[in-house]
């Protein structure tokens, strides 16, 4: 399975900088890449990886499949050499339905078990085993961009605050909806959405209440970086955030999304104290001289050739 899922990662590498080309290629995907089913990945720039959700008849709704897909996709991403930036969007008509609610009872629902303990060790695992999901984004040392378009519900909420940079267009709504359907999130949205959105006092209002916040609100609470006036216009924005990204040290931009994780769940004496034994060793790459002399060379680090990490 592991060697399947590289060889897709490995293919159809494309050029060093986005392009027009490269929009199109992301956005007129055939369907998902085998061995995944509801995944599409390609790679339309060389070093930027695009994994599409792919399941546009159902909204992209996360069935069983979908929870193990993310798992396995990112695991090999996050050791992927040939990758220093990821971009994650929706295919079809929105972003993603969140949960599929007809898988939902097959799982989650009916975990089974002799007796209440073994049913909720049961629970428990499977919760678990749903949380990792998205927490695989945050592992991934890769950073993520993720790219919204029309509705972001539940399970997406959770998704995207996993990820590094989001941005919408302006037709996308966002909904914590597990309220409407008898649950407390329990995949990441509770824990991550206060730490990015900085109002304790909005987020407690849209996950007790469901309601749909829109692209204009998203952008002023600092949910969403940016936004676009469409899709296409996005993934091109996307793309061209990530080719900056993919042009850098991959050095310098993996240690700098890993300790700012750690910054965020840590006072700032532990963040500098992590710091400091991180750039112990990361400050003797080769990177901070070929990146210094580029600078005192007025030279674009898109100029500079960097090893693989
Ligand atoms: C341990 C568990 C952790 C995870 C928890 C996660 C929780 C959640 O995600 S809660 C949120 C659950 N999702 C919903 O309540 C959304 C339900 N869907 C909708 O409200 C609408 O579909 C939506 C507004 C997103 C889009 O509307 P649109 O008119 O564009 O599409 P539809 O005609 O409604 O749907 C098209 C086909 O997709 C199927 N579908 C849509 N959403 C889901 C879903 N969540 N699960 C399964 N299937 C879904 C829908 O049935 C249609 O299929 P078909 O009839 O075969 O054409």
């Amino acid at each position: 399975m592991a060697s399947l899922v590289r060889s897709t990662l490995m293919k159809n590498r494309g050029l060093w900088l986005p392009g027009f080309n490269a929009v199109r290629a992301m956005s007129a995907q055939a369907g998902p890449t085998p061995p995944f089913s509801t995944l599409s990945v390609s790679h339309p720039a060389n070093a930027i990886t695009h994994v599409e959700l792919h399941r546009p008849d159902k909204r992209n709704a996360m069935n069983r499949a979908f929870w193990s897909e993310m798992v396995e996709c990112f695991s090999q991403i996050a050791v992927d050499a040939e990758c220093r930036v990821v971009v994650v969007s929706g295919a079809g008509k929105i972003f993603t339905a969140g949960i599929d609610l007809m898988d939902m009872a097959s799982d989650v629902l009916q975990p089974g078990g002799d007796d209440t303990a073994r049913t909720s060790w049961n629970l428990r695992r499977i919760i678990t085993k749903y949380q990792e999901t998205f927490s695989v984004i945050e592992k991934c040392p890769k950073p993520v961009v993720v790219a919204v378009h029309g509705a972001c519900v539940g399970g997406g909420v959770d998704l995207i605050t996993a990820c590094d940079i989001r941005l919408c267009t302006q037709d996308a709504w966002f909904q914590v909806k597990e309220v409407d359907i008898g649950l407390a999130a329990d995949v990441g949205t509770l824990q991550r959405l206060p730490k990015v959105i900085g109002s304790r006092s909005l987020v407690n209002e849209l996950a007790l209440t469901a309601r749909k916040m829109y692209s204009d609100e998203a952008k002023s609470c600092g949910l969403v970086s940016r936004v676009f006036p469409d899709k296409e216009a996005m993934m091109a924005g996307a793309l061209e955030l990530a080719g900056e990204i993919a042009a850098r040290s991959p050095v310098a931009v993996q240690g700098t999304k890993i300790n700012l994780i750690y910054s965020r769940d840590h006072s700032v004496a532990e963040g500098l104290d992590y710091m400091a034994t991180w750039n112990m060793s990361m400050l003797q790459t080769q990177d901070v001289m070929k990146s210094a002399q580029a600078a005192m060379e007025k030279k674009s680090p898109k100029e500079v050739p960097f090893s693989k990490l």
